[in-house]
């Protein structure tokens, strides 16, 4: 079972019984560990999870008020936690040497570059040498790595000896003074000897100040045997778990990981350089539950490289109901500087489960997560089409001539270009309704200081609210959703093409308590805006 599916079932376990009986208590649990089981998770750590989540619900009696989803929620997390943090973090000003290793396949190269951009993207410089003289391409490949990510590279088609390239390569960009030096080191087919032997001989040369395993998800439990040779072979300081998107093993390697005590630095979790994240057990179970995941998205905002000022600028004139097709395209810039669109969509509280609702009835592979992604490439494209008195025109022009132009320029239908301008003009409109009234942010903070008591109780800090569990005002929070999508197009539908009922309206609106960084506009800001955006480009293509 993949983990969203996971995710899924474990919320469905979580809303299906929410009696106060010791029954309803067992059955949740048995459910819950029935996923686990499908996910691969080990029979071992299962039991353990089972006699905790069942000590503290049915067999606790101080407790009055049982709260069942804060017992799962934190055995989830501690299941999922090596207890063991990485004990390396980079240092400014001197060298920073970090030798990956790993099986052949498990994502070791990809890995390299995606750590190369997480630490060029935060202002580190960066070299990546290698050493891997074992398979053919290799160099190759790290070479191309280097390129995309915009790193310099070391390496070598004649030498053969990989301590000397490993060598030569630290004291190149040791040299130059170089923050990040990141060593690749050939992978075999299984664990042996000469790949442990060559290990230690690059290790002996270079002093890395951290060694970096990268495992792959999909081979399951086997990652507890795995993680643990390498640890006691050549002492790891940190694991990386690769293609943890949609891996079948994904939450059986995760937990073996995480029962083998290795500390877990990043997950990789695609196959772009920034499907790549800082892990901790919290916000990975908060977004396998839906809930977001504030505190990564919090830190991709700051590595990215936005220009705050102007960022801040065009919400607020947002906000204040004034605003150009510059402002939406500085606050689409600002998304795509930080990453792959649907990631980060998933990362905020509260969009997950509308994310996941089908956008086709006739086609399951179109959510409304896909949906959006689309829509928002094509309106990127649109928006870079246009002239710079376009972008900053005061009023919306909807003239053939301008039209056919920025539809040729963008590779858009003519249709789809006019359906984007009236829905932009619409909602220009409301956003001045709304202005008077107080604005976006006054309309958002009353959408969700409610929730701000509600969400999941008693969850930990940063996890936004549960979708559907908050405690809005229904009747208010409809009355405003229909007032911001009356003209716009594109309202994404429920299962069967219908519009979503309540309970997803409200998934969709939820956007939790946890508070947005600088510059996203507290209070809902960049999320709420996100949703609205997402209805723009028009529905169901
Ligand atoms: N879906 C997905 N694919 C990944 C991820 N990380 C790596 N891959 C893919 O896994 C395959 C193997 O990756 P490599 O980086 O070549 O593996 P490697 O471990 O360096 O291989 P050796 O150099 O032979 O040891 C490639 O097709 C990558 O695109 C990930 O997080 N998600």
């Amino acid at each position: 079972m993949v983990l969203t599916e996971l995710g899924t079932k474990i919320i469905e376990s979580l809303k299906k019984n929410q009696g106060a009986k010791p029954e309803h208590y067992i059955e949740t649990t048995t459910q819950i560990c029935k996923a686990l089981e499908e996910a691969n998770v080990s029979t071992d750590i299962i039991k353990i999870f089972k006699r905790n989540v069942l000590k503290k619900s049915i067999g606790s009696k101080k407790d009055t008020k049982i709260n069942m989803q804060k017992i799962v929620v934190n055995e989830l997390i501690e299941m999922l936690d090596p207890k063991t943090k990485p004990a390396f973090h980079p240092i400014r000003g001197r060298s920073n040497i970090i030798m990956f290793v790993g099986l052949q396949g498990a994502g070791k190269t990809t890995t390299i570059g995606k750590y190369a951009n997480y630490y060029r993207k935060r202002g580190w410089t960066v070299g990546l040498v290698c050493a891997d003289t074992f398979r053919a391409g290799a160099f190759d490949q790290l070479k191309q790595n280097a390129v995309k990510v915009h790193v310099p590279f070391y390496g070598s088609y004649e030498e053969k000896d990989p301590v000397k390239v490993a060598s030569n390569g630290v004291s190149h960009f040791k040299s130059k003074a170089f923050e990040i030096i990141i060593v690749d080191t050939s992978g075999r087919h299984r664990q042996e000897k000469a790949l442990f032997d060559e290990m230690a001989n690059i290790r002996k040369v270079v002093k890395p100040h951290e060694i970096v395993f990268t495992l792959d998800a999909t081979i399951g439990q086997a990652a507890f045997d795995q993680a643990k040779a390498f640890q006691q072979e050549v002492d790891i300081g940190s694991c990386v778990i690769t293609k943890m998107d949609g891996a079948q093993g994904g939450g059986g390697a995760l937990s073996a990981v995480a029962a083998s005590g290795s500390p877990i630095s990043f997950i990789g979790d695609g196959e772009k350089f920034d499907d790549f994240k800082k892990f901790s057990a919290e916000g990975f179970v908060s977004q396998l539950l839906g809930m977001g995941d504030i505190h990564g998205l919090i830190e991709r905002f700051e590595a990215s490289a936005i220009d705050e000022k102007q960022l801040i600028k065009s919400t607020t004139k947002m906000m204040e109901g004034d605003f150009t097709l510059r402002d939406l395209k500085t606050q689409l810039e600002a998304l795509s500087g930080m990453g792959s669109f649907s990631k980060i969509l998933e990362m905020i509280p509260g969009m997950q489960e509308m994310l996941n609702i089908r956008a086709n009835p006739d086609d399951p592979t179109q959510t409304v997560s896909s949906q959006m992604t689309y829509k928002f490439a094509q309106m990127d494209r649109v928006l870079k089409s246009m002239s710079k008195p376009e972008l900053d025109s005061k009023t919306v022009f909807t003239e053939e001539s301008r039209i056919k132009r920025i539809a040729h320029g963008s590779g858009i239908k003519q249709e789809d270009v006019t359906q984007f301008m009236h829905s932009f003009k619409a909602m220009m409109a409301m956003f001045k309704k709304m202005g008077k009234n107080g604005g976006l942010m006054q309309m958002m903070k009353q959408m969700t200081s409610g929730a701000a008591g509600g969400g999941m109780p008693g969850m930990p800090k940063g996890m936004g609210g549960m979708p559907g569990m908050g405690g809005m005002d229904p009747a208010a929070m409809m009355a405003q959703m229909q007032q911001m999508m009356g003209g716009m197009g594109g309202m994404p539908r429920g299962k069967g093409g219908k519009m979503p009922n309540m309970a997803q309206m409200q998934q969709m609106l939820a956007s939790g308590q946890a508070k947005m960084p600088k510059g996203m506009g507290g209070g809902g800001g960049l999320g709420g805006m996100m949703k609205m955006l997402g209805s723009m480009m028009g529905g169901g293509k």
